[in-house]
């Protein structure tokens, strides 16, 4: 197994067509990019049964009660947003304004930081594409480590000062991920004994991730188009930033896509697929979606946090007992994510140990939804 995170991929390679297309020259949706009921297997619009419809929890961060929110909104929703998270609002401009620069150089100058087949880092389609017959409405960056070699093609002149933006979102990010932890752990009752890769401060110095930028050019024909297909993060949780203009939806269970709109100054948390391994399906990760709009251009920045890559995941030892036997097999990041490379949507259950027995359907089996 590869011991790295940026070695991730080395046995999945990727052939991706790296033939993006300059998106603001579109006038219509090529074929490639029009996708039909049959091309993913979940409901097509945002659910709207019931008179109103129910709304992602927002949590403020200094309530006294944040914890059993979190806790709440982990078993409930998966997915929830945050305020008063500590993050100044300037490094969200700055991380915005970056990516805006980004995603607006020529595509040959996009091209220079390609990422490789078998990499992790650089430019290119979402990696997920290759499960789909057609392409999406979007563009991706992924930085692990550090972006220097790929943002000296990017901007000759000026990648030392997005070098500093990235270094200081990552850093700030880190210090949130790690507080998160805490809550979704401690409200599972779980304590810093409990979880000793969390190192001897609790504060998860080892921790790994990835950043992720994602583009959403304007479309001329949305209800067609796919900005980024339907999954779950194979992380312990994310932290996405998106800028004023909506496209996330969630998959609430009985309702449909369920929209997540901006909040000034707010982030997205979702559990990831570790999160859903560690709590042993207590707190199950959030399918989720980004769709794209006619006039709007969209950028999202998600901060995909995992554990240090030694650390097997498994069901916390607490959670279980002889009704509770444990439903996951242990599991490296690095291994979890060749294992999403290999099998998709099917990864959770994959690495799952033995069906429940007072079930016949798996509800933390993202593949058991129905299609509307
Ligand atoms: C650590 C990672 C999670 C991710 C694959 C990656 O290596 C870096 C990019 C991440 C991302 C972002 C867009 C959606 C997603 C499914 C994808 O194709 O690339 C996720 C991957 C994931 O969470 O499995
Ligand atoms: O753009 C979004 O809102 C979703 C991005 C996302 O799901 C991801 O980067 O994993
Ligand atoms: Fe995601």
């Amino acid at each position: 197994m590869p011991a790295r995170l940026s070695d991730a991929f080395k046995s999945h390679p990727l052939n991706l067509q790296l033939k993006h297309p300059d998106f603001s020259s579109l006038q219509e949706l090529p074929d490639s990019y029009a996708w039909s009921q049959n091309d993913d297997q979940y409901p097509s619009s945002p659910g709207s049964f019931g008179a109103e419809q129910e709304s992602v929890p927002v949590i403020d961060l200094s309530d006294p009660n944040a914890l059993k929110l979190t806790g709440h909104a982990c078993r409930t929703w998966g997915v929830f947003q945050v305020t008063n998270h500590g993050i100044p609002s300037k490094l969200l401009d700055d991380i915005e304004s970056a990516g805006r620069s980004l995603f607006s150089l020529p595509v040959q100058q996009k091209l220079k930081a390609a990422r490789s087949p078998d990499g992790i880092s650089g430019y290119g389609f979402a990696r997920i594409s290759s499960f789909f017959q057609k392409l999406m409405w979007s563009e991706g960056f992924t930085i692990v480590g550090s972006p220097l070699d790929h943002f000296r093609q990017l901007w000759p002149q000026d990648y030392d000062k997005f070098c500093n933006i990235i270094e200081e979102y990552e850093k700030e990010m880190k210090r949130l991920a790690g507080r998160l932890m805490w809550l979704m752990l401690g409200s599972l009752g779980i304590s810093k004994e409990d979880v000793k890769w969390a190192g001897p401060k609790g504060d998860f110095r080892d921790a790994y991730a990835a950043l992720q930028l994602n583009s959403y050019p304007a479309c001329p024909d949305p209800d067609r188009a796919m900005g980024l297909a339907a999954h779950t993060d194979s992380t312990l949780l994310t932290i996405l930033y998106q800028n004023n203009t909506s496209g996330l939806q969630v998959l609430r269970e009985g309702t449909g896509w369920v929209t997540v709109p901006p909040l000034p100054g707010a982030l997205v948390v979702n559990v990831g697929d570790l999160i859903h391994i560690l709590s042993n399906g207590l707190y199950p990760s959030v399918l989720h979606q980004a769709v794209v709009n006619r006039s709007r251009h969209r950028l999202s920045i998600a901060y995909l946090y995992g554990p240090p890559d030694s650390v097997q995941i498994s069901p916390l030892s607490k959670l279980l007992g002889p009704s509770q036997p444990p439903l996951y097999r242990p599991i490296t990041w690095n291994e979890y994510l060749g294992t999403k490379a290999k099998h998709f949507n099917k990864a959770l259950s994959s690495v799952r140990l033995c069906a429940p027995l007072n079930a016949l359907v798996d509800v933390s089996d993202h593949n058991s939804v129905k299609v509307g």
